[in-house]
C-alpha cells in the first residue's frame, strides 16, 4: 500500500536517555491517505519517536521529513498532535479552551467556534461545551482533547494513545473521525496497545521493540509474512507428530498439533502417515493472528 497525498517519514531516527538508547535508528513511512498503527510494549519508544517527529525533543539521530524534505517548524504547526500527557486546563470552560487553541493555531475565533462544535457533536458532546474541563469524566476529557488535534483540519495527525480510555461508542465516533481525515489523503499515525483494534482499524502498521522497529506494512503483509505453518486436529492423540522427519512441532494440544515443514515431502509423509493412522478431522493452512505476530516479533 502506498497511500496518496502528503508523507511523513522518519528517517533513522535515535534517541538516548543517559546510558538508555530509548529510540534506536528507527525508519518508517506514514504514507498519505491511510491510517499508520504505532504499536509496541511498554518503554518501547513509541512516545519519544513522536516527540521528535513533533520537534519537541531533541533528535540525537536522523531526520523527519515532510513531503521529501526536512520538515520545518512551519509544517509542525499543521499538525494535529495529541500528546500522551493531556494538556487541559481543568478549570477552563470546553468551548473556551478549545476555541483558544483553535485561535493559536490561526482561526478566526468563529471558524475555530465552528469546528470545535462540529467535532464535539461527532463525540456526543456538544451539551457539555459550557462545561469546566474538570467536571468531565477522563473519557470525556480525552474526547475534548481529540477534538483540539482534530478541529483544525491538519495536514497529518500524531496522536499518542487516542483510543485509551474510551468506551465502545466513543471508540467508533473516533475511528470514524480518522478515517475521515485519512480520506482527505493526510498521513495518519496513532499509537495504541490495543491490539484487535489496530488490527481492525489500520492500514499498515510499525511494530516497535526496545527502541527499534522489528516489523512493518500492513496487517495482511505482516500475517502472512512469517514461516509457513499447518494445523491439524486427528481422531486421537497427535504426540507421534513430532517423530515425522522434516516437521517441526511448534504447539501441540492433545489432538492438535502447528507444524512447520522442512520441505514439501515432509507434508507429505506426514500427511499420508496420518490418513494411514485413521481420521484426520482438520487439516489446513495456518494464518497467524496478529498479537502471535507481535508475540513472535517482541520476543
Ligand atoms: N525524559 C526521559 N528521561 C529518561 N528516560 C526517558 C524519558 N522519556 C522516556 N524515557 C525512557 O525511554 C524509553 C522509551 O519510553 P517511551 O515513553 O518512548 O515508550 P512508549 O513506547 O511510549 O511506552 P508506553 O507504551 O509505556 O507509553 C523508556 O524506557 C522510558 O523510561
Amino acid at each position: 500500500m502506498t497511500g496518496n497525498g502528503a508523507a511523513l517519514d522518519v528517517e533513522g531516527l535515535s534517541r538516548s536517555f543517559g546510558d538508555l538508547r530509548a529510540v534506536d535508528d528507527v525508519s518508517f513511512t506514514v504514507p498519505g491517505g491511510l491510517l499508520t498503527g504505532f504499536v509496541g510494549g511498554n518503554g518501547a519508544g513509541k512516545t519519544t519517536t513522536m516527540r521528535m517527529i513533533m520537534g519537541l525533543l531533541a533528535l540525537h539521530g536522523g531526520e523527519v521529513r515532510w513531503n521529501g524534505a526536512p520538515i520545518t517548524a512551519g509544517d509542525r504547526r499543521r499538525i494535529g498532535y495529541m500528546p500522551e500527557e493531556r494538556g487541559l486546563y481543568p478549570k477552563q470552560k470546553v468551548l473556551d479552551q478549545l476555541v483558544y487553541l483553535g485561535e493559536l493555531s490561526g482561526m478566526s475565533r468563529a471558524d475555530a467556534r465552528s469546528a470545535v462544535m462540529v467535532t464535539l457533536e461527532r463525540f456526543d458532546l456538544a451539551d457539555r461545551a459550557g462545561e469546566r474541563v474538570e467536571k468531565l469524566s477522563l473519557g470525556n476529557q480525552q474526547r475534548v482533547q481529540i477534538t483540539a488535534a482534530l478541529m483544525t483540519t491538519p495536514d497529518a495527525l500524531i496522536l499518542d494513545e487516542p483510543f485509551s480510555g474510551l468506551d465502545p461508542r466513543a471508540v467508533d465516533s473516533m475511528t470514524d473521525l480518522l478515517r475521515e481525515h485519512a480520506a482527505r489523503g493526510i498521513p495518519v499515525l496513532f499509537s495504541s496497545h490495543q491490539l484487535d483494534l489496530v488490527e481492525r482499524l489500520c492500514d499498515r502498521l510499525v511494530i516497535l521493540s526496545r527502541g527499534r522497529v522489528v516489523a512493518s506494512g500492513s496487517v495482511d503483509d505482516l500475517r502472512s509474512r512469517g514461516p509457513v505453518r499447518y494445523r491439524t486436529t486427528l481422531g486421537g492423540d497427535a504426540g507421534w507428530i513430532r517423530d515425522v522427519g522434516g516437521i517441526h512441532v511448534v504447539d501441540l494440544d492433545g489432538t492438535t498439533a502447528l507444524v512447520e515443514a522442512s520441505d514439501p515431502p515432509a507434508l507429505q509423509r506426514l500427511l499420508r502417515a496420518a490418513v494411514e493412522r485413521g481420521d484426520v478431522l482438520d487439516f489446513a493452512r495456518h494464518v497467524p493472528a496478529l498479537s502471535e505476530v507481535y508475540r513472535e516479533v517482541t520476543a
